[in-house]
């Protein structure tokens, strides 16, 4: 999901990050480092990537401990970019995935799609 950011900045970086990645299967990695960072004094959390993890989204938010924020990363944007590019659907898109973390309880939103909603905000 990082491919995009990392070819813009021309990451020499070679292997993988699992080791502190959260295993995709596991909801219970999520958890416990939720519960690690708040008892740490994190005043937020981020979800990252997010938009297939809306289900850890809703689970932490609704703990109201700390707000949870969304980072929809780059390999999200590309996704999301590529289909609304190729169907003419770019707003349609768009609005569904972020209003689908919005709905999953995110607080904040970080996205490369910033620009872009906040000139359809008041449409939508
Ligand atoms: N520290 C920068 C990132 O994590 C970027 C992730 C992405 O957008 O792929």
């Amino acid at each position: 999901m990082y491919a995009p950011f990392r070819d813009a900045v021309e990451s020499t970086f070679k292997g993988d990050r699992n080791r502190y990645q959260h295993p995709v299967g596991s909801t219970s990695h999520a958890l416990l480092a939720y519960d690690r960072d708040v008892a740490e004094g994190a005043d937020t959390v981020i979800v990252k990537p997010s938009l297939f993890y809306g289900d850890i989204v809703k689970e932490l938010s609704e703990k109201k401990l700390v707000p949870v924020a969304c980072y929809i990363v780059s390999g999200e944007y590309k996704m999301l970019s590529d289909y609304g590019n190729s169907t003419n659907s770019m707003d349609a898109v768009v609005r569904e995935a972020h209003l689908s973390l919005v709905r999953a309880g995110a607080s904040i939103l970080i996205t490369y799609f910033t620009p872009f909603i906040l000139d359809r905000l008041q449409k939508w």
